[in-house]
């Protein structure tokens, strides 16, 4: 499943028409879906449709007359001149007997929900004026509002404030970043009957669901043996930094790891689990670290000046590796490219701005293109930037002309946004590479468990090894079937 730019929406919409599928068909599946979504959730109110010119009003003039055909009470407001498929929606809404009143007599009644078909993916430029002042009118009349698609106004302001937004045939980029987001409230996802075909676009954003994760869960043979099934040096610590390697090596048992070991310097106390094997060294060094059995590695967690010497002592090991926070240096990464290793880094925002030297600002209005930026940079490596939501990139070095491969996570919460979450998610990546997964598999795999993980346990007050503790149930319930992808209706 991909995420959509509106111009990407309207090249699916073409190609579906070009294979012969009627957008009439489209327009009526949309609208009555919406209609459908609006009862279940506001059922015995009045609904007021407020309509514009475009498809996204012709969406809003069909969910009014299979509202009226039903028997709800409907009043709908719209804008002159529909043209194409919206025009046949208008008059199949008057053959159906109803009146259809000028935006500009809308006045809210009380109990009654709003149903948003203003614009949707066609608008160009911030609402100015009539609607302006109608989007705000919306705003402040405190009733409930569906949005068809997208709410009004979005990605600019103003924009209406949505409760329920039913996103058409994909997600867009507003159903996942923030701010935008939070504008349309609950989202749920209708496929309205769009060709697969027409949706396939291997150039837009994967957007990681169950679906597509699922396949990727390793699979534990029965005559396992904690050497089979993958083992993690997890390589970090600091005087003050003490937990983080062992939040790394508790994610990584979490997620399955048949042994973990901890190195950290002599000169600091940490407690790992107790399962994990205790490795203290006088000094980051390749030779202690080639002793320990592990197929995988994770370094830097809160390893301060010493990580780049540790990433650099652990590069020699030649093993799958992630790289988070003290290990995340510009001469660590171009070492790593030059070996040609699986590799993961996973810099949160602060840390990608440090790397590209851009503002963190500029890194959060924009998180896609900060990891696209640093995917072409250090090609090869594939690149977790952390937030909500994470995304990812990934530049195959076998194909440096073509463009990095992208995706964006739909699990987590802000709950996750706490201390050592980061820790776990490398001990997380690192044991799904050393269980035998690409480097790109264990990212978006490790990322989206992360966040499923985090989203059983969501809190207030969540805990990073509480996230750790809920993994196992996350993977059990990924493997049976029991997760629900957050546009699933409930
Ligand atoms: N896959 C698809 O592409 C489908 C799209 N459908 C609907 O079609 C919508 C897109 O339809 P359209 O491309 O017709 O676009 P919209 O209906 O979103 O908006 C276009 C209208 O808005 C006006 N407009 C644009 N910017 C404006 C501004 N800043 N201020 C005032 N007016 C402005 C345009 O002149 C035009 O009349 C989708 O959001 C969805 O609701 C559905 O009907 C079914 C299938
Ligand atoms: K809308």
């Amino acid at each position: 499943m991909y995420l959509y730019t509106a111009q990407a929406m309207r090249e699916a919409d073409q190609r579906a028409v070009a294979m012969g599928y009627p957008s009439l068909l489209l327009m009526e599946a949309a609208g009555k879906q919406a209609a459908s979504r609006l009862l279940q959730r506001f059922e015995g109110r009045a609904v007021d449709v407020l309509c514009g010119k475009g498809n996204n009003g012709g969406d809003g003039l069909v969910a009014a007359r299979w509202l009226a055909h039903w028997g709800h009470p409907v009043r709908v407001y719209a804008a002159e001149g529909q043209t194409g498929d919206a025009a046949v929606a208008r008059q199949a809404l008057l053959a159906h007997g109803l009146e259809i009143a000028p935006l500009s007599a809308w006045e809210p009644a009380p109990h009654s929900v709003v149903l948003d078909a203003l614009f949707g993916t066609g608008l160009r430029g911030p609402l100015e004026g009539f609607y302006a002042a109608l989007v705000e009118k919306v705003n402040q009349s405190g009733l409930p509002v569906v949005a068809v698609d997208l709410p009004s106004g979005l990605p600019h302001r103003p924009h209406i404030q949505a409760d329920l937004t039913v996103a058409l045939a994909g997600l867009k980029n507003e159903h996942l970043f923030y701010p935008h987001r939070a504008a349309c409230g609950r989202i749920v996802l209708e496929s309205i009957g769009m060709p697969p075909r027409a949706l396939h676009n291997p150039h837009l954003p994967e957007v990681l669901c169950k679906t597509s994760m699922r396949p990727l869960l390793p699979a534990r043979p029965g005559n396992a043996h904690k050497g089979l099934v993958g083992r993690v040096l997890v390589a970090g610590g600091y005087r003050s930094y003490t937990g983080a390697p062992s939040l790394a090596a508790l994610g990584a048992y979490r997620t399955g790891a048949g042994l973990v070991t901890v190195a950290y310097p002599a000169d600091c106390v940490v407690n790992p689990p107790l399962e994990a094997v205790r490795l203290p060294l006088l000094e980051w060094n390749h030779a202690d670290l080639q002793a320990v059995r592990a197929e995988a590695v994770a370094v830097g967690m809160g390893a301060a000046a010493g990580g780049v010497r540790a990433a650099l002592a652990a590069l020699e090991l030649g093993k799958p590796t992630v790289l988070d926070a003290d290990a995340l240096h510009k001469q660590v990464l171009s070492a790593y490219v030059k070996a040609g290793l699986p590799t993961v880094l996973t810099p949160h925002p602060g840390e990608a701005s440090r790397l590209l030297e851009i503002p963190s600002e500029q890194i959060a209005r924009a998180p896609l293109e900060a990891a696209q930026a640093l995917a072409e940079r250090y090609p090869g490596l594939v690149v977790v930037l952390k937030g909500g939501p994470t995304v990812l990139a990934w530049q195959p070095q076998e194909a440096p002309l073509s463009p990095p491969l992208l995706a964006v996570n739909s699990s987590g919460n802000p709950s996750m946004a706490t201390g050592g979450m980061g820790d776990v998610l490398s001990g997380v990546v690192a044991a799904l590479l050393a269980a035998g997964l690409s480097a790109w598999e264990a990212a978006r795999l490790g990322v989206y468990l992360h966040g499923l993980a985090g989203d059983l346990a969501s809190k207030p007050g969540l805990l990073a090894h509480e996230v750790a503790e809920a993994l196992p149930s996350a993977m059990r319930q990924l493997q049976l079937g029991g997760v629900r992808d957050f546009w699933e209706p409930c």
